[in-house]
């Protein structure tokens, strides 16, 4: 279990509000139950509020986690906060190539509040993990009692124990009366690994109404290596944007995703200026089921070493 913080660890401050503290051992320890499921080791790489993370922090758990497996140990957790779950679980996903069990989890409320859903949460994450039934579907993400694929999952509240959703498949399963069931077995995607550089890098712009791109034009001086527009519906911008972001796309690899919530951005349907038909002409790839959040991320992990367009095509292919 390696824990790199959120609220799950966080108690109140002198100050006011709540901040991390807890380390995985101290939540190990107010877990009893734990050791029922496994032998565990446990430590704290990082004790950050999850907005503070990088993928660099993420790099560098994968490793600890393939270490771990080579050293014996059956399966992984990772503890952290749940703004940025969705994409550790993304990265984690494409970065560990084993196929033994790696889960991660965290909670809403912080560890001394009442209804304090952090040990429920890392209990379940610990049976999941231990599981042999969760081998082979990538980095799972187990919050109030659903497990998630982590190429799906999505922070869907702000404050509520019930934040996450897949919306795309809903959960592939659930743990019941301490038990994982699985509903759905989802396929792996290629394992990208942690031997590259650092990703480099990568704007995310969630195209608005009326936005005619100007800022677009900014990225290659502000040092993007690549970039990942939320377009509207199945990829569109308005037909003023279009050039911008055909301008884009030869400087830069531009991936092509949505600011809906769920669907995917691949399909061949609208031909007005700005459509996907017009965009994809242009050179965009696109992001297929990925979120924008989780097409940022991958377009960075397939930019390392200065991998460039066709690296960028190359990653995105099995999403679509
Ligand atoms: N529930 C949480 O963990 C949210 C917290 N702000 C974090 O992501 O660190």
């Amino acid at each position: 279990m390696l824990s790199l913080g959120g609220t799950i660890t966080m108690v109140p401050q002198a100050g006011g509000g709540i901040t991390p503290k807890l380390g995985a051992a101290e939540l190990v320890a107010s877990v009893p139950e734990l050791a029922t499921v496994a032998e565990i080791e446990a430590d704290s790489p990082a004790r950050l509020p999850s907005p503070s993370l990088t993928p660099d922090h993420l790099v560098a758990v994968a490793r600890r986690i393939e270490d771990a497996f080579a050293a014996g140990a059956d399966g992984a957790v990772v503890i952290q906060g749940t703004d940025t779950i969705e994409e550790s679980a993304f990265l984690l996903d494409v970065l560990v190539a084993s196929d033994k069990p790696v889960v991660i989890t965290g909670a809403m409320r912080g560890a001394d509040a009442p209804g304090a859903d952090g040990p429920a949460n890392l209990l379940a994450a610990a049976r999941v993990a231990a599981s042999p039934e969760a081998r082979g579907l990538g980095t799972l993400a187990v919050l109030n009692y659903d497990i998630h694929a982590a190429r799906f999952v999505q922070k869907s509240h702000t404050t509520l124990p019930s934040a996450f959703a897949s919306p795309m498949v809903g959960p592939i399963g659930a743990v019941a009366e301490g038990r994982p069931i699985f509903f759905a077995r989802l396929a792996r995607m290629p394992c990208l690994g942690t031997a590259a550089g650092p990703p480099p890098p990568v704007a995310l712009i969630r195209w608005a109404m009326g936005d005619d791109g100007r800022l677009l034009g900014a990225l290659p001086r502000r040092g993007y290596a690549g970039a990942v527009i939320e377009g509207m519906g199945a990829g569109h911008v308005p037909a003023v944007a279009a050039e911008a972001v055909g301008t884009l796309a030869a400087r830069m690899p531009v991936v092509l995703a949505s600011r809906s919530v769920a669907g995917p951005v691949f399909t061949k349907t609208y031909g007005y200026p700005g459509g996907e038909i017009d965009l994809l002409r242009r050179g965009a790839i696109p992001a297929g089921t990925l979120s924008g959040l989780k097409a940022r991320l991958l377009l960075g992990l397939a930019l390392r070493d200065d991998g460039g367009r066709a690296a960028a095509e190359a990653a995105f292919a099995p999403y679509r």
